[in-house]
């Protein structure tokens, strides 16, 4: 179990620099599997990066097993475990259009029907940390935030979110499909930050109904539409 999970995170983790979403060791993806988290071993280089260096831990954040030390940003990742019901696997890049939208504070509108295949509405942003935030517990309280900011959003139907002055997470039912809304993600960033260069302000958001047609043929009639269950 234990060696097939590490297999699969390792696998998830090197698709970042296959799709150009990371520079040097930035970023990391974790897959969870029961009370196990299987996450990147922090400060690892990923043409480094072997299946073995994959670091399990408990869902309190004890580490499993000897080895290299868990990404810096493991109780991001377990405080959302903890609270989106149905996330199994995370992702967090500091890819360059999703982080700067992130630095600016701002929302990636919902503007075309690429966004809308995976994301059902806006992309939000959180609040930034207060410095008392920022003192403590930076990446237990980059999780709380996240979680704060998704009240009354379902986070299976808006799998990101951006978080101010840092970068994107995303998140899935599996490291892969984590992986993929970080491809999605900084894609869409892309395309929006050019649409609203384009329409000098823009870009506007797309019809609700373009939106629903959109979202609905592909995550079928039971999707939730952005409302927590
Ligand atoms: O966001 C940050 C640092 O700002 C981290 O995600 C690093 O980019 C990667 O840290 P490790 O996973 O190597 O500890």
């Amino acid at each position: 179990m234990k060696d097939e999970l590490k297999r699969r995170v390792y696998e998830a983790n090197m698709l970042l620099p296959k799709y150009g979403l990371i520079t040097f060791t930035w970023g990391n993806v974790s897959e969870r599997e029961g009370d196990v988290v299987a996450i990147k071993p922090s400060g690892v280089e990923y043409d480094a990066l072997r299946p073995e260096d994959i670091v399990l831990v408990g869902m309190d954040g004890s580490i499993l097993e000897d080895g290299l030390n868990p990404s810096s940003d493991l109780e991001t990742h377990l405080e959302l475990y903890r609270n989106f019901e149905g996330v199994a696997g995370i992702t967090h890049t500091h890819s360059e259009w999703a982080t700067s939208w992130a630095q600016a504070g701002m929302d990636i509108p919902a503007a075309g029907t690429t966004h809308a295949d995976y994301i059902y509405g806006d992309v939000p942003c959180t609040r930034g940390l207060t410095p008392g935030e920022i003192r403590g517990a930076y990446e237990l309280n980059t999780g709380k935030v996240i979680v704060e900011t998704f009240a009354g959003l379902d986070p299976l139907a808006v799998p990101c979110v951006l978080v101010k002055n840092h970068g994107p997470f995303t998140w899935g039912a599996s490291a892969a499909e984590s992986v993929r809304n970080a491809v999605v993600l900084e894609q869409i960033a892309k395309m929006a930050f050019v649409g609203r260069t384009l329409q000098g302000g823009g870009p506007e958001r797309m019809p609700q109904s373009l939106l629903d047609k959109h979202y609905l043929r592909k995550h079928g009639k039971n999707a939730y539409y952005g409302q927590k269950k």
